[in-house]
């Protein structure tokens, strides 16, 4: 049993309707024995401003899939989505990444694939994925920082 930690957003479209039905569909995968998502928050476009504000938030799941297939699973829920990968960072439907897991015994796993990096590589430079994992896990420290300290010193830079 995995425990997942994943950042949804979408700045395109009926986004909280796509954001909604990733929720929905990702419930009735078997494999999947819970999901919670955390509230969506309006945030401003971050790497590439050039777009529209983001719904964000972050979904706990707890599953038996392993983590490669996870991704898949994930990505074809943006495909769902009729999501386009023209510009990079730029405007899209739905968009899932896998932030965190934890295996059984709490452990923290580390993925490093061509296809996937786990702990997401920008996860820890990103409000739009701190606050809303935050609100899931407010004790949560990483490099031995505190999840609001990042999130305070991200605020203020
Ligand atoms: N932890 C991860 N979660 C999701 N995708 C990942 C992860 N690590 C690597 N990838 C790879 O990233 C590729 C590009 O994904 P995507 O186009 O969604 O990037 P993005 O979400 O726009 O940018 P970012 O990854 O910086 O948030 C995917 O094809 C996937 O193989
Ligand atoms: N606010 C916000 N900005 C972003 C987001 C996102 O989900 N929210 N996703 C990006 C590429 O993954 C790039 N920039």
């Amino acid at each position: 049993m995995y425990t997942y930690y994943i950042s949804v957003g979408s700045n395109l479209g009926k986004r909280e309707g796509y954001i909604q039905t990733a929720l929905d569909t990702l419930q009735t995968v078997d494999g999947v024995m819970s999901v919670i998502s955390s509230t969506l928050l309006e945030t401003e476009p971050w790497g590439n401003t050039d777009q529209g504000v983001f719904l964000n938030g972050v979904f706990r799941c707890e599953s038996t899939i392993e983590p490669i297939d996870m991704l898949h699973l994930l990505q074809g829920l943006e495909q769902a989505a009729n999501r386009d990968r023209k510009v990079h960072w730029g405007p899209r439907t739905l968009d899932l990444d896998i932030i965190l897991v934890f295996d059984e015994s709490g452990a923290l796993l580390q993925v490093n694939t061509p296809e996937l990096i786990v702990p997401h590589p920008y996860f820890w430079e990103r409000n739009f994925v701190l606050e809303p994992l935050a609100e899931l896990w407010p004790e949560f420290s990483y490099q031995g920082q505190s999840i609001r300290q990042r999130a305070q010193e991200l605020q203020e830079a």
